[in-house]
């Protein structure tokens, strides 16, 4: 579903950022993303949703390619920056409509699933206020709410779990399982290893900007714990 090939990224005036980094995540699969701070977690996520240019590589979702097919390519993921900025003068259900427009969902359709996700998110009562008055917890789920309507193939979250009590992130992985269980693929980064050791089917973790290992969660963890090998993995490279 997602191919990476060798991306490497350097910010102007900087080092790489990201350096030859390949990996893959196929479809019905969470892949968990993971490395200390300033690994690269956040300059790859940007780089596969099509807004972030990088220096060398190949990007495909589903086959398509980020730089030569880029609206085909954003037709079918969808990405959660870490930080979600939204138009806070609409209110959550004007935005969900006008991101239902833009993805061109039929009325009926959206609003099944408009339903559907914000009533388990408990946000059914606050979609006519103006998001300007949301909490933080309250906007992640409005994007959230918008990226699980769109149905994507592949969806991109930066650090989810950040910011999201218990029951709302409980609820989220449920709809991760949910959308691989349907054939398509997520690919997230974080920093909460007990969460990722549960949750994925397969990890990667990157240090300096290159990839150290990625493989399935049980054979990459075998008798340790996630935080165990990644904890020996950033220390061998220091
Ligand atoms: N806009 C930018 N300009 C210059 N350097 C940048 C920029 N964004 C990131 N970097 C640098 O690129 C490297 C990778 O950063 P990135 O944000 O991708 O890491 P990360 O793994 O997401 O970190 P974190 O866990 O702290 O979010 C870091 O050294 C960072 O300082």
């Amino acid at each position: 579903m997602l191919n990476i090939r060798n991306l490497t990224k350097q910010y102007a005036g900087g080092k790489k950022a990201v350096d030859g980094l390949t990996l893959d995540v196929q479809s019905g699969e969470i892949f968990g993303f993971i490395g200390h701070n300033g690994a690269g977690k956040t300059t790859t996520l940007r780089a596969v949703a099509g807004i972030l240019d990088f220096d060398e590589g190949e990007i495909t979702i589903d086959g398509k390619s980020i730089t030569s097919e880029p609206v085909a390519a954003k037709q079918i993921m969808a990405f959660l920056p870490d930080n979600p900025d939204m138009y806070e003068f609409l209110s959550g259900i004007a935005y969900l409509k006008f991101i239902a427009d833009i993805y061109g969902i039929p009325k009926e359709k959206r609003e099944a699933l408009i339903a559907k996700y914000a009533d388990a998110f408990e946000m059914t009562g606050a979609l006519g206020s103006p998001i300007a008055s949301y909490s933080h917890g309250m906007k992640q789920k409005l994007a959230l709410i918008s990226a699980f309507m769109r149905q994507p193939k592949l969806l991109i979250l930066d650090e989810p779990f950040v910011g999201l009590d218990p029951s709302a992130a409980h609820l989220m992985k449920g709809f991760l399982r949910e959308l691989c269980d349907a054939g398509g693929a997520v690919f997230f980064s974080t920093h909460v290893l007990e969460v990722a050791e549960k949750l994925c089917d397969r990890v990667a973790i990157i240090r300096n900007g290159k990839l150290v290992v990625q493989g399935k969660m049980a054979d990459i963890v075998g008798d340790s714990s996630l935080e165990e090998v990644f904890l020996e993995l950033v220390e061998q490279g220091k």
